[in-house]
């Protein structure tokens, strides 16, 4: 028996199928009235119909329609929130159904999701939150369908989200990592597999978990050579950052930092202290003999790419940066303007450089499973089956970066995820197989706590603040 069923009265029994007729062919005009739940179920509607992202719909969204202040605030955290906590309200809401959540219309769903959303994570009170999205999907879907939604959000109601949760997720005792996966809105496999890199199933899991909902902090890097750390943060009234040297975190609701001047005059760009410090490690390691050749195998946007430059240029070193994707390599020659950095677009698996680097950094595409605070969405699109594929990938770039770099050269490689098959599993391999040393990472991370047994630095946003970087530093023998 589905647990709950039974002190409920009859489920509402047949999820209307969206009549041909009511689809929008035109792009929505936007009513008048609560323009925050419009646009919040519109970013959902992009979200699901057109793999969007929400982070960029929404702000352009928000920025069209005008919609500013409590509103903007509210539209945010019910487009976030119900995009985050996808797993978690559709749960809920099949709890309340008879048939399969997949039997029902996809844009009925997602007012669904955001109407559940209102009454189990926010201060909504019950009728405006069921009233609401009542109209909601009568306007996207037709009036057939205002029965069934109110039906679904009366039964919703009849919880709360402890009770729901206690009706729904599995004993912890059995299953801890399922518990806290759905307590915390995350897929099994990602709770899973931040539970194998922690070693740990119960408060340090949650912690890591809990973080991926958290608003992160902007951080900036004040560009070497144009700007230090402390002037930036007296400028734009942050604080310098813990561990990184060039780095200033801005605080919370300072706007957007691209308006800010130290960004537009290009003195400053927006990098997690994370992503800093990991490329300050690929440029301090230590590399026996010359030290004047660089190389960024997967450049763009170009973040890493403007401190290698930056800092290359006050050594006398130069830095090729490969970028496979044109108009990512694009953004890489902006960002590296007046640096001594040359792009080259080509594959960073046969870039048909000449040998000889003496550094290789290969920040390689991975899940992005450490930068889960950024994309709402992201934890619900990735899959499981993506892993093999990117580390089939992260293998085949540090073939190349070995083949590249000198024997006494070093080769950093950097993935924004902790899962364990592309970070250990891949490195080691690869680091065998080209016939170089693990170095120890921890010692070019210096300040930073908490860093485990090394030899190689996995960073959290419990522990440490940053995105989830993970950092292995070799050395060709
Ligand atoms: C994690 S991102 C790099 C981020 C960058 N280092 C920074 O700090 O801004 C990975 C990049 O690798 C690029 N890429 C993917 N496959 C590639 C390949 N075969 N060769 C070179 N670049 C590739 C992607 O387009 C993406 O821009």
């Amino acid at each position: 028996m589905t647990p709950g069923r039974d002190r409920r009265p009859a489920k509402p029994s047949r999820p209307p199928r969206r009549r041909p007729e009511s689809r929008r062919e035109t792009p929505r005009k936007p009513p008048a009235t609560d323009p925050a739940r419009r646009a919040a179920l519109d970013v959902l509607r992009a979200v699901s119909e057109r793999d969007a992202y929400a982070n960029l719909v929404l702000p352009e969204l928000l920025r069209t329609r005008r919609i500013t202040g409590r509103d903007a605030a509210f539209a945010t955290e019910l487009a976030y929130g119900a995009a985050r906590a996808r797993g978690l309200l559709d749960a809920v809401i099949g709890a309340c159904l008879e048939r399969e959540l997949s039997k029902v219309d996809s844009t009925v769903l997602d007012a669904l999701r955001l109407g559940t959303y209102q009454l189990l994570r926010t201060r909504v009170p019950e009728h405006s939150a069921v009233s609401s999205t009542v109209d909601l999907a009568r306007e996207d879907a037709g009036s057939h369908v205002a029965g069934f939604v109110n039906a679904v959000l009366r039964k919703v109601s009849e919880k709360d989200e402890e009770a729901w949760l206690a009706e729904l997720a599995p004993d912890p005792a059995d299953d801890p990592i399922g518990n806290l996966a759905l307590r915390t809105a995350h897929p099994r496999w990602i709770a899973r597999s931040f539970a194998e890199a922690l070693g740990d199933t119960g408060a340090e899991l949650e912690a890591a978990l809990r973080a991926d909902d958290s608003r992160p902090e902007v951080h900036l890097l004040a560009r070497p050579g144009e700007i230090s750390a402390d002037e930036l943060a007296a400028v734009t009234g942050g604080e310098v950052a813990p561990y990184s040297p060039y780095g200033v975190h801005l605080p919370a609701g300072s706007g957007d930092p691209a308006d800010s001047e130290p960004l537009r005059e290009r003195l400053a760009t927006v990098q997690d202290e994370g992503s800093q410090l990991a490329a300050l490690a690929a440029a301090n390691a230590a590399v026996e003999g010359s030290d004047e050749r660089w190389l960024d195998l997967c450049a763009g946007p170009g973040g890493k790419a403007v401190l290698l430059g930056g800092l290359a240029a006050t050594s006398g070193a130069r830095v090729d940066a490969v970028e496979k994707a044109p108009h990512r390599a694009r953004l890489v020659t902006e960002a590296t303007e007046g640096l001594p950095v040359t792009v080259h677009v080509v594959d960073g698996r046969d870039p048909g450089l000449a040998e000889g680097y003496d550094r290789v950094l290969v920040d390689a595409p991975c899940t992005g499973l450490g930068a889960l605070r950024r994309r709402p969405e992201a934890r619900w699109r990735r899959q499981p089956s993506d892993v093999p594929e990117l580390t089939r990938l992260q293998g085949e770039l540090l073939a190349a970066a070995y083949r590249l770099v000198r024997p006494g050269g070093v080769v950093t490689y950097v993935v924004c995820s902790p899962h364990l098959a592309e970070t250990e599993g891949v490195i080691a391999e690869a680091a065998r197989r080209g016939g170089a040393d693990v170095l120890d990472a921890r010692e070019l991370f210096p300040g930073v706590p908490h860093l485990g047994p090394g030899p190689y630095v996995q960073l959290w946003p419990h522990r440490h603040g940053t995105d989830a970087m993970f950092c292995a530093v070799t050395r060709k023998r």
